[in-house]
């Protein structure tokens, strides 16, 4: 019998290509009547490498390209990390499933043969370029000097190697997926530095026309659950790219906690909250716990 041909769309960074692969592996093993065909494209946000990402301005950078081509048909569904995805889904291309989380949290790399000296404090280029990253290192270490970086995974650590940093912090599941686990020197625990909506989740984007049943054998509910509440949490702050903003779910049997990380731009203070309800509830917990923290209330 003929299979039935699937192209699927990811960026051309090494990251992006080994986590589409990894999809890839699982709708195979899942769904052996489908032949799939990988196609990369370059986005905005590989080939603008000397603005930081808030300064280029406009929202998803890493996913337009894809998204033209899955409306013009050319390609059937997309791999993304859900952290690039913009917090409103176009209708005529939404999220179909939810890969199971990896690693959510952020970690320490340092240059090449360089062990961790334990504090960051004597530091002083602290390689991220996330606003995120950059106000949990200064709650943790205040001494510690921070220095903007951008390009994948790959130009960063080369960077660092070469000597214009003196540690960079990253995604852990992004270098384990992109098989540099090794160059690992500490993991921030989600406690210590929350993690940034969606981060260590990829999300298999679709035309909404197409047949998308071969997905549910790659779609992880308590993962859709845990997106959905951290990616509500960030859309009711307006989740203005430049302002530090975190969120992170876990699902423990029927119950979700999120906790939030939200910058109040007014009083330059911020606030870590939490809360818990059911995990079906996942996107009104987004929406009660951000506005209570916007209010102050917590
Ligand atoms: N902003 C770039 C980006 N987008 C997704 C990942 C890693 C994978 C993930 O967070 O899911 C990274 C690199 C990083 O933050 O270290």
């Amino acid at each position: 019998m003929e299979k039935r041909k699937i192209i699927v769309g990811s960026r051309d960074s090494v990251l992006a290509v080994a986590q589409t692969k990894l999809v890839m592996e699982a709708i195979r093993r899942a769904n052996p009547g489908i032949e799939l065909e990988l196609v990369t494209r370059k986005t905005t946000g590989d080939m603008i490498l000397d603005k930081t990402l808030d300064k280029i301005g406009g929202k998803g950078l890493f996913v337009k390209e894809l998204d033209q081509g899955l409306l013009a048909g050319e390609i059937d569904i997309a791999v993304h990390s859900l952290k690039d995805m913009p917090m409103e889904e176009n209708p005529e291309l939404p999220i179909a499933a939810f890969f199971m989380r990896g690693d959510p949290r952020d970690v320490l790399v340092m240059p090449a043969g360089q062990k961790d000296p334990g504090t960051l404090d004597g530091m002083d280029a602290i390689g991220t370029s996330s606003a995120r990253r950059q106000l949990q290192i200064r709650d943790m270490y205040p001494e510690a000097g921070l220095k903007s970086i951008r390009g994948n995974i790959i130009t960063r650590l080369d960077k660092l190697d070469r000597g214009e940093y003196s540690a960079l912090v990253l995604a852990a599941s992004g270098l384990m997926r992109a098989g540099l686990e090794d160059r690992i020197s500490r993991y921030f625990s989600p406690e210590e530095m929350v993690p940034a909506a969606g981060q260590g989740i990829l999300a298999v984007q679709a035309r909404r026309d197409l047949d998308v049943s071969f997905l549910e054998a790659v779609n992880d509910r308590n993962t859709a659950f845990a997106a959905e509440a951290e990616r509500s949490f960030v859309a009711a702050l307006d989740g203005g790219c430049s302002s530090p903003i975190a969120a992170y779910a876990t699902v423990d049997g029927e119950k979700l906690k999120l906790t939030g990380l939200y910058f109040n731009e007014d009083t330059k203070e911020h606030l870590v909250d939490s809360i818990t309800g059911d995990r079906t509830e996942a996107k009104q917990l987004g929406q009660v716990l951000a506005v209570r923290m916007k209010g102050g209330l917590s």
